[in-house]
């Protein structure tokens, strides 16, 4: 931060760090010593607090999280402001986010550009405004809108921010000349009214339902989440304690969303966002130079249309199809289906007089073996399971399966065993890890950040969790190699259990984090 005498006895202390003003270390030193000097010279009568390069502040760095506890000790240079003795004006262009908004709250007046946007994103990192957001922005606006814009991370824009009463003024021209002007017209206004940390929450009837919907809102819209249900209760804390004790209360429970997997997975994944947009195609990765590689069967699960249209494809290549559909009447309609597409392409090509072999179509037997013994389920009160009645939902075990199972067993020579639940879990995910190591080796995903991004975006996986390979880091890679090693010697019909080379390279250095995995394993093959 940068520290400038302005004419009419005022001061002002610019943020500096490209390119958003995050805080680091030094920018708040720099604000801090800023303030001191500010204060030791008596011919300073205001501060105008703004950001260099048309940005306030975007808040704490977050790629320092891993380094220090963010907006800890930063909230104590938030009371200093609010406690110092000339008046302290927030001149806002761009963004103020985070600990900006938190730095802008404890200044005594916040003015902005109609363009800029404010907000506290923190839940999107796993985290809480643990600098006093949370204790300074109820105060300031109530606990409805604080609720609603400290759960959501929601940023509003200066105009709707006017109307709720976070900003004083909003004006089309530079909020820093606009800034300067004002300061002078407040000098000798009292400070005590615009000290929030000394005013208290407003009040309302029914809080504890505004709470307890709060609650079962967050749990709704973000399951799974840790972070908005926390906020609510440092926002309960805001209500219920005086100052000195919310903060406490802030404290600690920012600490404990510090400390959570979640937040590490959220602001891996804020950075693996922004870099996966930025990357390029591995150049090995190229259709020009790729060769096709050889495809000896093909699975295919669902016979809707588009699986069967999938599996009509590469039986037409002649490459052999196996089919698994579990609904016993789409079975039926696809097996005709493409039966009868099979024998219309058979007529045109005899027509044509080009030879036709039958091609391969295996279906899976195990769904039909249960449907032609009456067993469809629950609609039938018997599948898998017995259930209480015909369409019924409450099923237990039935001795006619075992019966069935055992018979499977003995005619396929299996032997049966329990399968925790832990084998479960890291068979179906170290195997799909695995895969992901592959298509890295194989240079079709330019970086483990994009194989994430995909599953955070296209299949469901859990934001909090960060994505397959950022979870293969969090679990150790050399315990997900052992693991694998382990079950693809127990299972070596198993191909997708056997540990890939670019996982072996890598567990060879411990655990890496994923952003180093690349230049640890080398450079990638190229099999696309
Ligand atoms: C030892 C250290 C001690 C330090 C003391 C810290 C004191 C902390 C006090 C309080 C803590 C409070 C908690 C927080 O503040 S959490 C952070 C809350 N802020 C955010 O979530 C903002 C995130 N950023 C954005 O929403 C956008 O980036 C935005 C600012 C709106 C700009 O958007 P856009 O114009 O589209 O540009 P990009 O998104 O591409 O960003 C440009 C580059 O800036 C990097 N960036 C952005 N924000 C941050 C940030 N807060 N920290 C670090 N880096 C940030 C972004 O990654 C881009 O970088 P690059 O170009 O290299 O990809």
């Amino acid at each position: 931060a940068e520290y400038l005498r302005l004419p009419h006895s005022l001061a002002l202390i610019r943020l500096r760090n490209p390119p958003v003003n995050a805080l680091s270390l030094a920018v708040v030193n720099g604000i801090r010593e800023g303030l001191q000097k500010a204060m030791s010279d008596h011919t300073i009568k205001a501060i105008v607090v703004c950001g260099a390069n048309d940005k306030f502040c975007a808040g704490a760095d977050i790629s320092s999280f891993s380094r220090s506890s963010p907006g800890i000790s930063f909230g104590v240079v938030v009371d200093e402001i609010q406690r110092y003795e000339k008046p302290v004006v927030a001149a806002i262009r761009g963004v103020a986010l985070g600990g900006g908004l938190e730095l802008a709250l404890g200044c005594h007046y916040r003015i902005a550009h109609a363009e800029a946007r404010v907000g506290l994103p923190e839940v999107a990192l796993g985290i809480l405004p643990g600098a006093r957001g949370t204790q300074l922005l109820p105060r300031l606006i109530g606990v409805p809108m604080s609720l609603d814009l400290i759960t959501s991370g929601r940023p509003v824009g200066a105009d709707e921010a006017l109307k709720l009463g976070i900003l004083d003024v909003v004006i089309n021209s530079d909020p820093v000349e606009e800034a300067v002007k004002f300061s002078q017209e407040i000098l000798d206004k009292p400070l005590e009214p615009r000290r929030l940390l000394n005013k208290s929450v407003p009040s309302l009837p029914n809080m504890d339902s505004i709470f307890s919907e709060a609650f079962a809102k967050v749990q709704k819209q973000y399951p799974g989440f840790l972070a908005p249900e926390t906020s609510i209760q440092a926002l309960q804390a805001a209500v219920n304690l005086p100052y000195k004790l919310g903060i406490k209360e802030e404290e600690k429970l920012a600490l404990y969303l510090q400390k959570s997997g979640q937040a590490r997975a959220l602001q891996y994944v804020f950075f693996a966002e922004s870099s996966v947009h930025k990357q390029s195609p591995p150049s090995v990765a190229s259709w020009q130079t790729a060769s096709p590689q050889p495809i000896s069967s093909v699975g295919v699960l669902g016979l809707g249309t588009m699986g069967r249209g999938i599996a009509m494809c590469f039986a037409k290549a002649g490459i052999p199809v196996v089919a698994v559909e579990s609904d016993p009447k789409q079975l039926e309609i696809a097996k005709k289906a493409v039966t009868s597409m099979l024998e219309r392409e058979a007529s045109k090509m005899q027509q044509s007089g080009r030879a036709w072999t039958k091609p391969t179509l295996t279906f899976s037997s195990s769904a039909d073996m249960l449907c032609e013994s009456g067993r469809f389920g629950q609609k039938t009160g018997k599948g898998w399971y017995q259930y209480d009645k015909p369409l019924g939902r409450v099923h237990r075990p039935d001795p006619w399966l075992s019966e069935f199972l055992s018979q499977y067993r003995e005619t396929h020579h299996l032997e049966s065993r329990s399968i925790s639940q832990e084998e479960i879990l890291e068979r179906c995910l170290y195997s799909l890890i695995n895969e992901g190591f592959r298509i890295l080796g194989e240079g079709i995903a330019a970086s483990p950040e994009q194989i994430d991004i995909i599953y955070l975006s296209g299949y469901g996986w859990p934001r909090y969790r960060g994505g397959p390979m950022f979870y293969a880091a969090t679990v150790g890679l050399p315990v997900v190699l052992e693991k694998l090693q382990k079950y693809y010697t127990q299972n070596p019909d198993v191909p997708q259990l056997e540990p890939s080379d670019y996982l072996k390279k890598l567990a060879a250095h411990g655990n890496p984090p994923p952003k180093d995995w690349q230049s640890l394993a080398g450079p990638p093959g190229s099999k696309l």
